[in-house]
């Protein structure tokens, strides 16, 4: 494509440094970049943010570990007993548009306090829930690494939603409207290992986009693999840079501004070589009950001016999130949960199961 058809498309992540929010200035050019890479590009890497590298350091170090556990003691806390859809994911079981994930993972989550209370309660209330955590004794201090870094990452998630806010001249607040109290909140964290892999598919995970606000992204190994979709709609690397966050966009977010923030469509090509790639992506939630359409945000003309500079995007194949735009965003999680993870659903919620699959499924879950 010609630089005309897209005049701010990019060939490479814009690395941002959170430290420059410590002086006046340093914020505005801070802001001036955020609203670059919201608008124009859809991901980015934070450096010198406030997660403490001691701990995502021994976090790394507790992660090929985590795989090497038994099978028998992964297979004990498998995500089919978990109405929350938390736990241990074996190898190819989640495809991406119709094809195999060749990824391994366990799904944890924030603290928090459930909502749900009765029968009669929304199913999507009962989403959100404890975590199934290793045997301490097969691992011990994992679970507080874990729950240390999840804490910290929560953290600065919240900061940077109000960042988001104030880059597009909405103040520090304009994006608290999407969150329940904190206590109440929930946000999903996965460990993923993405082996060599022998043969012909090299999809670690297919194209998609994220669901939720946004997403931080620990690349846990030296491997590239992450690509992105440039504007034009070429795959653009995005390889590990130690020391940071991979940030990205998720559709509610892209949702609720009206497609100021961009929803990038990413995926993963498995590792080259004799080692595994592994990473950790925090999805940012927001409440439960929150219908995005009940939500109207009005932005200043000048913020709207850059979107129509940007032009259109490149149509890609990723899938979208479409129920946003009538379910409350629980449902919305839940209806996708269900497809990734029907063997999970048609245990725990049955009757939306029988709603999406009306025919059964063939075995595997598949997102999009
Ligand atoms: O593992 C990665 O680098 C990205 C994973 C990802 O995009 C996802 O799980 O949504
Ligand atoms: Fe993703």
């Amino acid at each position: 494509m010609t630089s005309n058809s897209a005049p701010n498309d990019f060939s490479s992540i814009p690395i941002l440094d959170y430290s420059l929010l410590n002086t006046i200035d340093g914020k505005s050019k801070f802001l001036d970049q955020l609203r670059h890479a919201l608008i124009n590009v859809g991901f980015l890497y934070l450096s010198n943010h406030s997660v403490s590298q001691a701990d995502i350091n021994s976090l790394i170090e507790y992660i090929p570990k985590l795989f090497d556990l038994p099978q028998e003691a992964k297979d004990d806390i498998k995500m089919a007993n978990s109405e929350h859809f938390l736990g241990y994911s074996r190898l190819g079981a989640e495809l991406t548009k119709g094809a195999v994930d060749q990824r391994e993972q366990f799904d944890f989550a924030t603290k928090h306090v459930s909502r749900w209370k009765k029968e009669s309660d929304p199913d999507y209330f009962r989403l959100w829930g404890p975590c199934q955590w290793p045997d301490e004794k097969l691992i011990p201090g994992f679970r507080d690494t874990m729950e240390r870094y999840l804490d910290q990452v929560q953290a600065l998630s919240y900061k940077f939603a109000s960042l988001i806010a104030e880059a597009f001249g909405l103040g520090p607040d304009g994006l608290s409207e999407f969150y329940d109290s904190p206590e109440l909140m929930q946000h999903r964290s996965k460990i993923v290992k993405y082996p060599v892999v022998e043969g012909s598919s090299d999809q670690g995970v297919g194209p998609h986009y994220d669901a939720g606000f946004l997403t931080f992204l620990l690349q846990a190994s030296d491997h590239r693999g992450l690509q992105v979709q440039n504007l034009s709609g070429q795959w653009i690397d995005a390889p590990p840079v130690p020391g940071t966050f991979v940030i990205n966009f998720g559709k509610a977010l892209e949702f609720v501004t009206g497609g100021l923030a961009r929803a990038t469509s990413h995926r993963v090509l498995s590792p080259k070589g004799s080692t595994p790639r592994y990473s950790v992506p925090f999805f940012q939630n927001i409440g439960l009950d929150v219908k995005l359409t009940d939500h109207v945000l009005k932005f200043p003309p000048e913020i709207l001016a850059l979107k129509r500079t940007r032009g259109n995007v490149a149509a890609t194949d990723s899938v979208n999130f479409t129920e946003f735009d009538r379910e409350p965003s629980g449902k919305v999680n839940l209806i996708g949960r269900v497809k990734s993870h029907p063997d999970v659903a048609e245990r725990h919620y049955p009757e939306l199961f029988k709603k999406v699959f009306p025919n059964g499924y063939s075995g595997k879950g598949s997102a999009y």
